[in-house]
């Protein structure tokens, strides 16, 4: 499997099923797309989601797909029957469809065939996001626990380099010398060190770094 970013502004997001793992799904997409769940009973928190009260049959679920037009559907009832249904139903409108109740893991015959959706650490604008290929979700719980502070002031890093990148390219260096440049910042223990501490230092700390990676780049080889 494949991981990539999705944008999900502005697209809705359908999820049938409202027990504990439609709600963690809910709760996921509903800070970027528009979500609806449909179920006959909710259990715990949907964010921003849409609830809709209905326990649909075949013809119902193929409804809500046609009516919606989601980029995802999410599978996530406690029926395999319907699971299945709502899988058909998505694929014949050529969504992505995310089955909670699939994995590779048990040596049946039941492959994921389409997304999973990750254990997901963010410090935006970073986002780190752990799969096992469906093979074990406890461990990418895991992961993501012992990942958590690791991360910590990539978000400041990230958005502090992104502006660094767009003055250097304003000014006259080089491409390569812009992304030594970028790289040094990153490379800096003081800047993170900085950076983590939230003293207000990181830009003039990197900027000081830069000027450095300048003096020795124009001194030295290319
Ligand atoms: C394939 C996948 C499909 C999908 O849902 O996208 C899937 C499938 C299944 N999960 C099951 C069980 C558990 N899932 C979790 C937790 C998470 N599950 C998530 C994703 C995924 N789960 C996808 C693969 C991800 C990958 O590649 O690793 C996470 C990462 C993301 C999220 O859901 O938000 C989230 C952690 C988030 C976090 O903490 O950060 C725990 C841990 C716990 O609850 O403590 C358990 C109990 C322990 C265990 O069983 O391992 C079962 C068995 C159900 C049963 O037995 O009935 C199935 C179905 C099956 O195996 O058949
Ligand atoms: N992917 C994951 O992380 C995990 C997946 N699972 C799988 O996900 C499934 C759901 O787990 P839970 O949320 O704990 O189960 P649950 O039993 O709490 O919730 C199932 C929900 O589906 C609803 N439902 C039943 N028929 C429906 C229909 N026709 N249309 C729409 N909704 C309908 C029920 O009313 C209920 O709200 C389990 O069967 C299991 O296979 C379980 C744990 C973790």
């Amino acid at each position: 499997m494949i991981p990539l970013l999705h944008d999900f502004t502005d697209e809705t997001v359908l999820v049938f099923g409202g027990g504990s793992v439609g709600a963690r799904k809910a709760r996921r997409f509903a800070r970027e797309a528009e979500v609806i769940v449909v179920s006959p009973s909710f259990d715990g928190e949907f964010g921003d989601s849409e609830l809709v009260r209905d326990a649909p049959d075949a013809e119902a679920i193929q409804e809500w797909v046609d009516r919606t037009e989601p980029a995802l559907v999410v599978a996530a009832t406690d029926d395999a029957s319907i699971n299945e249904t709502v899988e058909q139903a998505a694929r014949e409108v050529g969504a992505l469809v995310n089955r909670t109740d699939r994995s590779d893991a048990t040596g049946e015959d039941r492959p994921i065939d389409d997304v999973v959706v990750p254990a997901t650490i963010r410090d935006d604008p970073v986002v780190v996001s752990v799969s096992t290929g469906g093979a074990s979700p406890a461990v990418s719980r895991y992961l993501r626990q012992e990942i958590e502070s690791d991360i910590e002031g990539a978000g400041a890093m990230a958005e502090l380099t992104g502006k660094l990148r767009g003055e250097l390219r304003e000014g006259s260096p080089s491409p390569s010398e812009r992304r030594d440049a970028v790289r040094a910042v990153v490379n800096s223990s003081d800047v993170w060190k900085a950076l983590r501490t939230r003293t207000s230092k990181g830009r003039k700390v990197a900027e000081d770094v830069i000027q450095e990676e300048f003096g020795e780049t124009h001194g030295g080889e290319q």
